[in-house]
Order: C-alpha cells, then sequence, then structure tokens
C-alpha cells in the first residue's frame, strides 16, 4: 500500500535540541567534495545539513579542493584526505556521510563509497555516487546497510535498475529498496521513499520550482542532517523530501538551490 507522506507520520520524530545538548550531541555529518572544480554541489548540501540541525558538518575534500572550499565556507569545517583510507579514518567519529554529488564517475569514487561503507556512519548517495556503479550494481548492493540511502533521479535510477521503471514508479521503487536492502528515494515531480522492508510513501507537496540544479544535493544533505541527529533513515528521508518541498514552494518565483537553506528555517518553525 502506498502511504502519503503526510507529516503526521514523522512529525513526532523531528529532532530539535534539548537544553542540555551540545554541538556534537546534535549529531555530526560529514559531506565528500568533488575536485576543486567541482566543489558547489558539497557545499550546497553541507550548509543544507546545518540547517536542519546536525551540530557539526565538515566537508571531506581532495586536497587540490581545499583552498576553493576553505574560502566558500564559514560555519561548515573542512578537512582534505588523501585516499579512500584516510577517508574511513576521518568519517569514523560521524553519524551520518553524503557521498556522490560531483564526485566524478571514476574508481576514486568507487573506492571512497566502499571505505565509507566499512565505517559506523550511515550513507546518502546521490549523482556520482550511484552512475559510477551503471552497470556494477550489486557491487554497490554488498556494502550497503538497511539505514543508507539512495537518492537518484529516474536517470540515475535507470542506470542502477535498468528496465525496472517501466514497471511504474512505486512498483519500481520498491523492488529497488528490496534489491539494494536501503532505503531508495526515487526523485521526481512526486518522489517516492521506499525501505527495504516494501513500506513506500508518495510525496504530496512536490514544487515544480526545485526543477534547478542543485537541489539534490540540497536534499541528500538535509538527510544526511536529519540521520545525523538519529532520526529513523526511512523517516529522515520523508521528513527531509516534505520539507525541501515545502521550503520551495513558501520561496516560489526565482528559486535557486541555494535559497533553499535561507527559507528551510521558516517550514522548520512551521512544523514545531
Ligand atoms: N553546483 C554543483 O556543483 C552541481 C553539481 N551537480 C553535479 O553535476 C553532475 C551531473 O548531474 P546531472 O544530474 O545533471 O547529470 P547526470 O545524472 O549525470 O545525467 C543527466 C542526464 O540524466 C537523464 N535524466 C533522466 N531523468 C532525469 C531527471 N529526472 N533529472 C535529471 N536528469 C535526468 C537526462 O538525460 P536525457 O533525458 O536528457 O537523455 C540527463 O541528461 C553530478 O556530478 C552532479 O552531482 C549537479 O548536482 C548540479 C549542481
Ligand atoms: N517538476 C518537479 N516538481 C517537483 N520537484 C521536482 C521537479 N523537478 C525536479 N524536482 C525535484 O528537484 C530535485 C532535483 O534533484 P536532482 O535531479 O538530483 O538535481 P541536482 O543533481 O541538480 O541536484 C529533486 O528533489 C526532485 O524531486
Amino acid at each position: 500500500m502506498i502511504e502519503t507522506n503526510d507529516p503526521a507520520i514523522w512529525r513526532n520524530f523531528l529532532p530539535w535540541p534539548g537544553p542540555e545538548t551540545h554541538k556534537h550531541a546534535r549529531g555530526r555529518l560529514g559531506v565528500v567534495s568533488g575536485r576543486a572544480h567541482q566543489t558547489g554541489a558539497a557545499r550546497l548540501a553541507a550548509r543544507a545539513g546545518l540547517r536542519i540541525g546536525a551540530g557539526v558538518v565538515r566537508i571531506l575534500c581532495p586536497p587540490d579542493a581545499v583552498a576553493t572550499i576553505a574560502s566558500t565556507v564559514t560555519a561548515v569545517m573542512l578537512t582534505p584526505f588523501t585516499s579512500p583510507e584516510a577517508l574511513g579514518r576521518e568519517v569514523e567519529e560521524m553519524d551520518a556521510v553524503v557521498a556522490g554529488p560531483a564526485a566524478g564517475l571514476d574508481e576514486g569514487t568507487v573506492a571512497n563509497i566502499q571505505a565509507l561503507a566499512l565505517s559506523g556512519a550511515a550513507l546518502v548517495i546521490d549523482a556520482d555516487g550511484l552512475s559510477v556503479f551503471k552497470g556494477r550494481s550489486a557491487e554497490l548492493f554488498a556494502v550497503l546497510d538497511r539505514d543508507d540511502v539512495l537518492t537518484p533521479h529516474e536517470g540515475e535510477f535507470e542506470r542502477l535498475f535498468p528496465g525496472l521503471l517501466k514497471q511504474g514508479r512505486a512498483v519500481a521503487a520498491v523492488e529497488a529498496a528490496r534489491r539494494a536492502q536501503a532505503v531508495v528515494v526515487l526523485k521526481g515531480a512526486q518522489t517516492l521513499i521506499a525501505a527495504p522492508d516494501g513500506r513506500v510513501r508518495l510525496n504530496p507537496n512536490g514544487s515544480p520550482w526545485l526543477a534547478t540544479a542543485g537541489t539534490g544535493d540540497v536534499l541528500a544533505g538535509m538527510i544526511g542532517g536529519l540521520i545525523a541527529q538519529r532520526m529513523d533513515s526511512f523517516d529522515a528521508a520523508s521528513a527531509a523530501v516534505w520539507l525541501h518541498s515545502d521550503a520551495a514552494a513558501r520561496f516560489g518565483p526565482g528559486l535557486i538551490s541555494e535559497d533553499l537553506c535561507d527559507v528551510l528555517p521558516q517550514s522548520l518553525k512551521a512544523l514545531r
């Protein structure tokens, strides 16, 4: 049965800070950046992770990207890594990690995701982190846990699950989550969120203003930020998808992806 992704389902599980909390207790999120000329996507995701409440957000980047990122981030922290093993060590203390946006379609991205999967952090895998496994999806599924989240648009979905969309989006999303044994967010005008146990939610408040570059990167950061705050991954994905659309609708005409973070507090306040 397809459930409507109504806030009533997950609203009581949204993580609000208690009086005794501190930034590390609120959740630590990592975001893996691409090379020097491909850092925007990670910066969008990292900012979104902070805005949705993760207490500490750190971008992990190749050494050549340090100067670019350092000159453009403020509250977001930054650590370079020189190998997949070093990346895996950096995320040991993190609660969740976003990987894939603008990561590059090469073996380095495969190795980074495999190293991240060995850590205890929940993974949110998007964009190139999905596309790089085209024709070899079993290698990705083999390293995933049930608290990991895949966030494909239809093009990326087709690369991981060729032909499956012909069965209809809802059936396809459920089957994808079963095969991956992870949460699958099949993005689009009516985004679906599917869990490996067969549950599926259809998002009711999609906003066409989201059809602009980088909004998927923001969504990945929002999901990662909620999981870092220890929200269940299926509920975190559901809540992030709804809040993302709500923020877009509040902003309306002229929205670009970097505006979403600025309007997200209004969406959060309305639910509190
Ligand atoms: N600020 C930054 O740094 C940003 C960096 N970004 C980074 O850019 C890289 C490329 O990302 P991407 O998503 O544009 O390209 P990708 O998935 O390789 O292929 C696109 C092809 O897939 C198809 N397609 C089918 N359905 C689709 C759908 N629903 N939505 C979209 N596409 C759909 C469609 O094919 P067509 O239908 O045209 O034949 C289309 O031509 C990636 O690393 C990403 O992280 C972006 O996040 C933006 C902000
Ligand atoms: N017509 C639309 N109506 C509602 N939401 C849309 C529409 N088009 C795109 N979106 C949303 O915008 C986001 C785009 O993500 P994605 O394709 O990964 O973009 P990018 O890679 O540029 O960040 C997704 O959350 C998707 O659901």
